[in-house]
């Protein structure tokens, strides 16, 4: 039976999954990788690392799918967007660290180009908010940082990537430097209106042309696998972005549907069919994928901290021995006690994009013990969601139907009714919540013909459970009201 590998190179561990024609996932793998914080606000990543347990989960999901590369019809790539990698096109090394999409160490390099004014033409060009969260101002850094850096870049000696030009370049043994059009789209160097690099943002970040990899569909054939890694050629068929993938997973397919991925951060994206949207609550403008000569766009809303600040109970407070452990601390109080979390701890990101704001916990009387903190932290989650969700209606959307959800903290029920609780809307879980390789194996696959359209994609998709809100408009406005008192405590705390 024809087979897709996806690969699903996420923030905190690289996946492989192999899918079936009917989206069923018949293995998978999974390695987490180091974090590296060598500074505050500084998060990083070594990009050798991310390839070797990229490629040791793909070589373990297809051995414990007890498959052969000839069985593979495409490999498809998901991955996450905006960290930064140069490396030297003759030897392949990295000259640097990953910059992760984390880190804030070009907080101020933003903030000097916001007080020249030009946010406007960030944004009119890429769809983008003028922030470090970008890979620009990341690249810019390495360009200045690393001695002779900028010389080798300017004389071609040096190629850019995000980890989807990263992987390619890797798997194709050098021989292909590209990115699709979804991760082009979050470098902030490039047009999504003429859908090219842009001379303006090259110019205003100086960054040369000539370390930029080409831009190419998120479903089409874009080269082949080093025979020498699997044994065989499999082709690439699919690259995408993880949430754009994740969008495309979950069959968000037309116009006003939307999901919610709650992974390390929170990415709520919503289809607003084939026409960019343009956003008045600093939302973000980003294609979602392109296929043949159509290309579909999203209204995206980042929150930098979701899943991870259930990591920092589990390993910054030592609350919880494992993350599934905070639905039954969580669970064993019936609310928060007025405890509110503002996890800013990287900033905040969609709406506010405030580099300066710092994580808060407030409210707090002797009543407050680690339960009513767990429970606050998963209220804070909801809460992030429910601001992006408002920000979408006041750009125009139609109310949501229903909220689809997935990442891995998407498994917590307490979490999900929590959500739809605080969103007033049913927030429904598929049965494949891996939708970000699942979005990968299907671009790939519509490549190659596995698949014959988007229809038949849509008639893939099946829910697991669905979770219907309970509690008043007022309640819910009550403890919006309330939230929005802590975010306003949080903002601007570590402003120079
Ligand atoms: N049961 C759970 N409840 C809440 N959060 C969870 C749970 N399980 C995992 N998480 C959080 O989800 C995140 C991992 O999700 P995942 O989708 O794998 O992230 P990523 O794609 O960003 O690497 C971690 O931040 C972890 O703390
Ligand atoms: O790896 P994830 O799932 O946390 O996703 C990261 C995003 O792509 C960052 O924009």
């Amino acid at each position: 039976m024809p087979c897709i590998l996806a690969l699903d190179q996420g923030t905190s561990s690289s996946r492989a999954i192999v899918f079936d024609a009917t989206g069923e996932a018949l293995a998978n793998a999974q390695l987490e990788f180091r974090q590296s914080y060598p500074e505050p606000g500084r998060v990083e990543h070594d990009p050798v690392e991310i390839w070797h347990t990229q490629l040791a989960c793909a070589r373990e999901a297809l051995a414990r799918a007890g498959l052969a590369a000839s069985d593979v019809v495409a490999i498809g790539i998901a991955n996450q967007r905006e960290t930064t990698v140069l490396w030297n096109r003759s030897t392949g090394a990295p000259l640097a660290p990953a910059i992760v999409w984390q880190d804030r160490r070009t907080v101020v390099h933003c903030d000097a180009l916001r007080a020249a004014g030009h946010a406007g033409l960030i944004r009119a060009r890429s769809g983008l908010e003028l922030d470090a969260y970008f890979s620009a101002t990341k690249l810019a850094w390495l360009l200045d940082n690393i001695p002779d850096a900028r010389h080798q870049a300017e004389a071609g000696e040096l190629a850019f990537g995000t980890i989807d030009s990263w992987l390619v370049w890797q798997l194709t043994g050098g021989r292909r430097h590209v990115t699709d059009l979804s991760n082009a789209s979050r470098t902030m160097l490039f047009d999504i209106h003429r859908q090219c690099w842009s001379d303006d943002l090259l110019a205003l970040f100086d960054i040369p042309r000539a370390v930029l990899p080409k831009v190419v569909a998120s479903s089409g054939v874009l080269g082949e696998t080093d025979p020498a890694l699997f044994g065989a050629p499999i082709p690439i068929g699919g690259l995408a972005g993880d949430q754009q993938a994740a969008t495309f997973g979950q069959a968000c397919l037309s116009p006003g549907m939307a999901k919610n991925t709650y992974g390390t951060g929170c990415f709520l994206t919503l289809n607003t069919g084939q026409q960019p949207v343009e956003s008045t609550q600093r939302l973000l403008t980003t294609p979602g994928w392109r296929i043949g000569a159509r290309t579909d766009y999203l209204l995206e809303g980042s929150v930098f901290i979701g899943g991870a600040v259930v990591q920092w109970l589990r390993d910054g407070l030592g609350l919880i021995e494992r993350a599934a452990d905070i639905e039954a601390l969580a669970a064993s109080v019936p609310d928060s006690g007025g405890a509110v979390l503002v996890p800013a701890f990287a900033g905040l990101g969609a709406p506010w994009w405030d580099g300066h704001a710092r994580g808060t916990l407030l409210g707090l009387t002797r009543g407050v013990g680690k339960a009513r903190i767990a429970r606050a932290a998963l209220e804070a989650i909801a809460l992030q969601t429910v601001d992006l969700v408002s920000a979408m209606q006041r750009d125009g959307a139609a109310p949501l139907l229903e909220l689809r959800v997935d990442g891995g903290a998407s498994r917590n029920d307490l979490l999900m009714q929590i959500q739809a609780d605080l969103l007033g809307v049913p927030v429904v879980r598929p049965r494949q919540t891996e939708t970000t390789a699942l979005g990968a194996a299907f671009l790939a696959g519509l490549a190659v013909g596995l698949w014959r359209g988007l229809d038949e994609l849509a008639g893939l998709w099946r829910a697991e459970r669905r979770f219907d809100p309970t509690g008043s408009a007022d309640w819910r406005a009550s403890r919006l009201a309330e939230w929005h008192r802590a975010v306003e405590r949080a903002r601007g705390w570590a402003a120079p």
